[in-house]
């Protein structure tokens, strides 16, 4: 069993926040401090996200983050390059689209993780189908390759995606971008319920979470969320106290 996992498992209810790399007013060199923040603050692992000029996924908060570190000059290199010298208490997970890694090349990119606290990987553009252009050079490194599993997933795909499934398995929770707020269908937790039951890994529920009572709901139906925009406009705004407080809320019940 993979790193990643053993650390989720460990834990009660998980907590990942979304960073977007380079966001922040020192550019990359603001790296180790946001990991503390958040880390000392309770988050289980921390995603980080990797600037792309064609974020398709990314709703207008995570886009503009994006925004934000290409105008720094923000690149995948100098990202691996700080990676590789920064420390976590907790495991850092990798959310990039394929062509930045694709143009600095797959197998120098995984090599490279091996030597820092990257322990997952997150490539929503690549589907189930063709993983194998990433699981090839991923070998038998320690780093887990997360499975997207989106509302509208039949339960016969599900069973596939939760069979290769590496870490946690990442339930969307809202058909479309990141960052729509109070947006859930009424089935969710139903989909969510039976998606947890499928799966031996954790199951976390990203898109959209953004209040303590999102966590305390998905908390109840899955193993933990993911909370990206929120936490990325709060950062951007130097709202460093109300990040401290909301993930202290919300994993609070994790030490009891
Ligand atoms: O921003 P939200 O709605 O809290 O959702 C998390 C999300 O931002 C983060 O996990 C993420 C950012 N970009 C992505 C692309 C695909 C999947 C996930 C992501």
């Amino acid at each position: 069993m993979k790193t990643l996992e053993k650390h989720l498992k460990n834990i009660n209810k998980v907590f990942i926040p979304y960073i977007m790399a380079g966001d922040h007013e020192k550019g990359l060199d603001g790296l180790q401090e946001t990991i503390d923040l958040l880390a000392n603050a309770g988050a289980s692992a921390i995603e980080i996200g990797v600037p792309f000029s064609d974020p398709v996924a990314d709703g207008p908060v995570i886009e503009q983050a994006g925004l934000r570190a290409l105008a720094k000059n923000v690149n995948l290199t100098d990202i691996v390059a700080h990676l590789q010298a920064v420390s976590s208490a907790v495991p850092l997970i990798v959310m990039t689209y394929m062509n930045p890694v694709y143009q600095y090349g797959t197998d120098k990119f995984l090599s490279a993780l091996t030597e820092t606290a990257v322990k997952g990987l997150i490539v929503p553009d690549v589907p189930m189908e063709a993983q194998n252009f990433i699981t090839d050079f991923i070998g038998d490194k320690d780093i887990a390759l997360v499975q997207l599993v989106s509302l509208t997933t039949g339960t016969e795909r599900q069973k596939e995606l939760v069979k290769n499934a590496e870490g946690f398995v990442y339930a969307v929770a809202i058909n479309g971008v990141t960052g729509k707020e109070n947006a859930y269908s009424d089935e969710l937790d139903a989909h969510l319920r039976q998606l947890s039951l499928l799966s031996e890994v954790p199951v976390c529920v990203g898109f959209g979470v953004s209040s303590l009572s999102d966590v305390e709901r998905f908390n109840k139906v899955a193993d933990g969320v993911i909370v990206g925009s929120k936490i990325v406009r709060d950062l951007h705004e130097g709202k460093k106290d109300e990040v401290l407080a909301f993930i202290q809320s919300a994993t609070q019940n994790n030490n009891k």
